[in-house]
């Protein structure tokens, strides 16, 4: 029988995910199980993806006989040992389904050239991790044409990148932290999908696009070891996910709002209380905070929250009715800055802030706002970003 020459690809795209329960510590390091459930929003791929192509070929052996990772044109390993398990997964379920139907080309013998490319800063606190992890597993996934569901591929997700787990799925998702020692229970699941609360918004104030100098990976492990305020954490974590996913479910944006903030708090505290400490926020940051709080005070109600993950960039969610009183009351420290809408609201500039320190801070601080909602799981696509004969284009 003549070799199989054939070129297979297939491609994906794949959302960032921004935690308002944040997953932060692992139980077990080796298979990335984590000390505590978490719950996060999947944020629209409208303006925040990774795009990945998963291709495979005997005539890859030729020129590239190992797997291979091209990301935003830049050739990265995948010899990392949380790559290697993530592939190795794969290709055994793969390899399964060819061992029961002989008919199947044996890609799973074949060397893998995978391209990836995000449209935002990379390893710069926007989930790139998450969103590149859900898009590799996706999108290899479909190219061994594999029968499991989102659910199981998150548990081989998780494995890469923790938080990717939760990009397997759009709308509001929680990763059940499990309590099995192989972590077979340790996945993702869907509190609701997008469509039962579609009016949340999502306002990223980029405060920095730089690579933090401490991973989120060692930065964890450091806090597990050594801060006393993780374990009071753990203890209040459980009550935050019960009344997180209430909240979510019933829509009350004032439970979901004052949980966000503090759970944020929270978690920058015990990174304050590690030993030596990390510092994910900054100045900017801080004005941010401040904004946050006085659009809730003047509002009387809470029109606004605050999360910030392992970087300082911060991340406000909000409903969309609201969004012209944010919108007058940021528009001063904003205006002209790149996503910032512009015209049309120059006769909100009079409503202002009221705090001319906190909108000089974040008029200096902020490079750039990303203004994005809360949207859907990986897409199949078929624009390729690698060619008929193999090639990245
Ligand atoms: N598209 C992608 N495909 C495969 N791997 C990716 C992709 N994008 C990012 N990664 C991996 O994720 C790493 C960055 O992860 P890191 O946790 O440091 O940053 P982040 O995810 O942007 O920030 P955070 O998790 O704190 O929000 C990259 O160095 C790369 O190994
Ligand atoms: C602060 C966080 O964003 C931490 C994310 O950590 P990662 O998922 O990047 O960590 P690893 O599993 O080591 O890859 C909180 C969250 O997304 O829940």
């Amino acid at each position: 029988m003549a070799s199989d020459q054939r070129i297979y690809r297939a491609s994906t795209t794949a959302p960032v995910n921004i935690a308002v329960i944040k997953y932060w510590g692992k139980r077990d390091p080796n298979l990335n199980l984590p000390t505590n459930d978490s719950l996060s929003i999947t944020l629209s791929q409208s303006d925040l993806r990774t795009h990945t192509t998963a291709s495979c070929s005997s005539t890859y052996r030729a020129s590239t006989p190992s797997d291979s990772l091209l990301l935003n044109g830049k050739t990265e390993p995948l010899t990392t040992p949380r790559s290697i398990v993530c592939l190795r997964s794969l290709r055994a379920l793969r390899s399964k389904l060819e061992s029961e139907n002989p008919e199947l080309p044996k890609l799973s013998t074949y060397p893998l050239r995978i391209a990836s490319s995000n449209n935002f800063p990379t390893a710069a606190g926007l989930a790139s991790s998450a969103a590149g992890f859900a898009a590799l597993i996706r999108a290899i996934a479909d190219l061994y044409e594999l029968p499991q569901d989102p659910r199981t591929l998150s548990v081989i997700a998780r494995q890469g990148s923790g938080s990717a787990c939760r990009s397997l799925f759009g709308g509001y998702v929680a990763w059940d932290a499990g309590v099995r020692e192989d972590g077979l229970d340790s996945c993702a699941r869907v509190v609701a999908s997008r469509s039962p609360w579609p009016e949340m918004r999502a306002l990223i104030l980029v405060a920095s696009a730089a690579q933090k100098d401490v991973s989120s990976t060692a930065g964890m492990q450091t806090t597990v070891k050594t801060s006393g305020l993780f374990r009071q954490r753990l203890e209040d974590v459980p009550r935050r996910m019960k009344e997180m996913e209430r909240a979510i479910l019933m829509r009350d944006f004032e439970t979901f709002a004052e949980i966000t903030r503090r759970e944020s708090n929270s978690f920058h505290a015990t990174c304050l209380d590690t030993d030596p400490p990390i510092f994910y926020l900054n100045e900017t940051s801080k004005m941010a905070i401040r904004a946050v709080e006085a659009m809730n005070k003047e509002a009387g109600m809470a029109v606004a929250t605050y999360t910030f993950d392992a970087g300082p960039n911060c991340v406000i969610y909000y409903l969309e009715m609201e969004w012209n009183f944010i919108a007058a009351k940021l528009h001063v420290a904003l205006k002209g800055k790149e996503g910032w809408p512009k015209g049309s609201m120059s006769d909100l500039s009079g409503l202002r802030m009221g705090n001319e320190r906190v909108e000089e801070g974040l008029n200096s601080g902020v490079s750039r706002v990303i203004m994005t909602s809360v949207g859907e799981g990986p897409i199949s696509v078929q624009d390729h970003l690698i060619d008929e004969h193999g090639k990245p284009v």
